[in-house]
């Protein structure tokens, strides 16, 4: 009998402190990245700048986060789908609950959400650990995103690219399935973000399809955080980074608790000439990113939301 051996998701050490741009060492890394994103729409990185105190802060705020009632929780509206409170959504597995904090590396960002949450005085230390934690992990999103531009060779649309970013972080918890339910705590799907930055406690469960059609585990250790290219990535790339199928499978008796960093772009997202010649026929238009994810939300498709929405 053959036994297939299953791909590793790569990983990429990100913590040593000769990162800085024009190195070798850096040049190395930035073509380790585009390959792992050209490849497996994500790797793993090794990323150091998360303290463990700030890591134990964030999970003990989201466990009591989501231990409160749900009529608080359900203040977090938002006007974009899926960013606000979902729990016991039709169309979204049961196991599943998230809140989603918008523009969360902003000092305003964190007040807002945390004053409607806790109106009666706030809650200065969920609001100063949510802004630092996602302060620090935008700071790899834009390493990775400057990398793959830089790689590409169209550096000089960085600075106007990062000008237009927008950060939501979603707190995500996943609750053990009863008997006879169902495992599935996150349906297959790929993100309409530009970049996802998804870290967790000790529970595992999430897995990525390869371009083969395998599923593999993520399987973390404290410092590793998962770097997932959003559909709005392949297609800013002219379908050269792939946009990986993930799902969340819950086995074992403990809650997953699970932090994404989801980068967003406000307005239009214009396709780099550059990445389009004759090997590489233009195959999206520009597209306004937040019309990207309305679509998807109107007719959700695991396949083609990008080409659905500004494939040429
Ligand atoms: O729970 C996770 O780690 C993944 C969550 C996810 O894929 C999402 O929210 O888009
Ligand atoms: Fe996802």
């Amino acid at each position: 009998m053959v036994v297939k051996s299953l791909p590793k998701i790569p990983t990429i050490d990100f913590s040593e402190g000769n990162l800085n741009p024009g190195t070798s060492s850096w040049f190395s890394v930035c073509n380790d990245v585009r390959r792992a994103l050209e490849e497996y729409g994500c790797f793993v990185a090794l990323y150091d700048k998360i303290s463990q105190q700030l890591r134990t802060s964030m999970f003990s705020e989201l466990k009591e986060l989501f231990d409160l009632p749900t009529e608080i929780k359900m203040k977090n509206v938002s006007d974009k789908p899926y960013f606000g409170y979902i729990g016991n959504h039709p169309s979204i597995p049961p196991l599943h609950e998230s809140m989603g904090i918008e523009n969360a590396t902003t000092l305003e960002g964190g007040e807002s959400f945390t004053n409607i949450i806790w109106p009666k005085g706030g809650n200065n230390h969920f609001c100063e650990t949510v802004v630092s934690y996602s302060r620090l992990v935008s700071e790899l999103e834009k390493m990775v995103k400057r990398m793959v531009f830089q790689s590409y060779g169209v550096e000089k649309y960085y600075d106007s690219h990062l000008g237009s970013t927008t950060f939501l972080l979603k707190l995500i918890k996943y609750r053990v399935p009863e008997m006879n339910e169902s495992s599935i705590g996150c349906a297959p799907h790929t993100d309409k973000s530009f970049i996802t930055v998804l870290h967790q406690n000790e529970v595992n469960g999430l897995e990525i399809e390869t371009r083969d059609g395998d599923w593999i585990q993520f399987e973390p250790s404290p410092s590793s955080f998962l770097v997932l290219a959003g559909d709005a990535f392949l297609a800013w790339t002219n379908g050269r980074i792939h946009s990986a199928a993930h799902r969340v499978v819950m086995t074992g008796t403990k809650p997953r608790y699970s932090i994404g960093l989801f980068s967003y772009h406000n307005g239009t997202i214009e396709i780099p000439d550059e990445l389009v010649d004759e090997q590489h026929p233009q195959q999206f238009k520009s597209f306004d990113h937040y019309g990207l994810l309305h679509h998807y939300h109107a007719a959700p498709k695991i396949e083609s939301t990008a080409k659905d929405y500004c494939g040429v």
